[in-house]
């Protein structure tokens, strides 16, 4: 009987391993492959064996990698380093390694370890606490949808990112957030995504763009052959559904069932933070701007006209301020219902802007009193033919609800500083020249 040695037996040995060992020459041949590089990589050895290493390893991670095998090379046993590389069926495996360099053999030896699920429980972890962290350090929406972007491209390959949210009001469902990894707009084809996102949240479940669900809505969106995958999310606080987040992968990119789990998991973070900021953002608007006609508030038209003043001390210029009240508003309110007179004061406020240029303010102070700030003007005349404008504006009969209904406004002007140096004494000013004008004019009723 021949008793086998155990050099013999090494080969038996080294393909019940767990990790796969490679051993690789200096011009980054693999040269071995222990059998468990199937499980790992996908590939068989016999398909390893001969080709470059360097070619399994995903883009981004490949010049840091062929730095590593030169300190390898130079005779550095190196412990730890980590990379990553597309198994045969496109998935990304997270490695890390153990290598040093044979000079007798001239060959790198090289034993790789799998760490995937600790990277990605890793990842899940770190991508929890910087989405919670980025809600509540965000000055605004659009901040902490970048942040978001910038999170997510941790986790799964991203070539883009979009984020459809719901309108609290009107349920409409619309791309809040579209940029590529270059900072490009948009990402995707948005009145079939906007279909697809609207299937992703009435399903409640993420999904592939290669779906069969998908395949329903159309025939070729985004599994056509030079875009990649999209892969959906739904967006769902405690409380209701309100959107959904697509991540666009490059051709050719396979989204595991993995990477739907992870990115299902932190969707929950981010629809929190963004449901958060979304109310944010509404509070802060509502502070500054007039519900019924989205005109700046008293408040913002205070702040408007402070920063106007400034500019008109340190430029030496003019500006002026026209203050604007319907006459006998509260007849229409009186005689029609206060839903009329809501939609009156909508068309008012429309037709006052249409009269003004892009960079003068129009605000709604309170009920049926608007005022107008004027920059830059050269004369008490600008401002009286922009008065003249507003009143020829408003002398047409406004359709409410099939009722033709003729309005006038009572307009009074100051001009800055010739009227009052403080913003006060201006507004007065203004408000008396109304009153004035007012008392002035013969009444037309409605
Ligand atoms: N529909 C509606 N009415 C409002 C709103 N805010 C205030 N009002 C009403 O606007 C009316 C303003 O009345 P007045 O200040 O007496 O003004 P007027 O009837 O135009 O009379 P003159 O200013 O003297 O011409 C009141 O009846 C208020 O109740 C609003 O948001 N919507």
């Amino acid at each position: 009987m021949v008793t086998k040695t155990r050099e013999d037996c090494l080969p038996e040995f080294v393909d019940l391993l767990l990790d796969t060992v490679f051993l690789v020459d200096a011009r980054g041949r693999i040269v071995y492959v222990n059998a468990a590089c199937e499980r790992m990589f996908g590939y068989t050895p016999e398909e390893l064996m001969g080709q470059s290493l360097l070619d399994f390893v995903v883009p981004e991670d490949r010049a840091r990698t062929l730095e590593e095998a030169k300190q390898v090379i130079a005779g550095h046993s190196r412990i730890g380093f980590e990379n990553r590389y597309i198994r045969k069926d496109g998935r990304r495996v997270h490695i890390m390694w153990s290598a040093r360099w044979s000079e007798k053999d001239q060959l790198r030896i090289g034993v790789a370890r799998d760490v995937t699920e600790q990277k990605h429980a890793e990842a899940m972890q770190l991508a929890t606490y910087a989405i919670s962290e980025a809600a509540h350090n965000a000055t605004d929406l659009d901040v902490l949808l970048r942040e978001v972007h910038r999170i997510i491209a941790t986790l799964v390959p991203v070539a883009g990112l979009a984020i459809a949210t719901c309108d609290r009001r009107t349920k409409q469902l619309s791309f809040s957030y579209q940029m590529d990894r270059h900072g490009n707009s948009p990402v995707l084809h948005e009145p079939i995504a906007c279909q697809f996102c609207a299937q992703v949240i009435c399903n409640a479940r993420p999904m592939l763009s290669h779906d069969a669900a998908l395949a329903a809505l159309s025939g070729n969106v985004a599994s056509g052959d030079d875009s990649g995958p999209w892969l959906a999310v739904p967006l769902i606080t405690q409380q209701e559904t309100i959107g959904a987040l697509v991540v666009k992968g490059d051709p050719g990119t396979h989204y595991s069932d993995k990477d739907k789990e992870l990115l299902h998991f932190v969707s929950g973070q981010v629809a929190i933070a963004i449901d958060r900021a979304q109310l944010k953002t509404e509070l802060l608007r509502a502070a500054r701007y007039d519900e019924l006609t989205g005109l700046p508030n008293r408040r913002l038209f205070q702040d408007r006209i402070r920063s106007a003043v400034a500019r008109c001390v340190r430029k030496q210029s003019l500006m002026a301020v026209l203050y604007i009240d319907i006459d006998d508003f509260k007849q229409v309110n009186d005689s029609f219902g206060h839903a009329t007179g809501d939609l009156l004061l909508r068309e008012v406020a429309r037709r006052l802007q249409l009269c003004v240029r892009e960079a003068d303010t129009v605000a709604r102070l309170a009920g049926d009193e608007f005022v107008v700030l004027l920059e830059d003007v050269q004369t008490l005349e600008d401002a009286r033919a922009v008065a003249d404008k507003i009143r020829g504006a408003m002398s047409h009969p406004i359709d409410v609800d099939s009722r033709m209904l003729r309005t006038l406004a009572s307009i009074g002007i100051a001009l800055y500083p010739e009227h009052g140096q403080g913003i006060e004494q201006l507004l007065q000013h203004a408000d008396e020249a109304m009153y004035a004008d007012k008392r002035n004019k013969a009444r037309v009723p409605t």
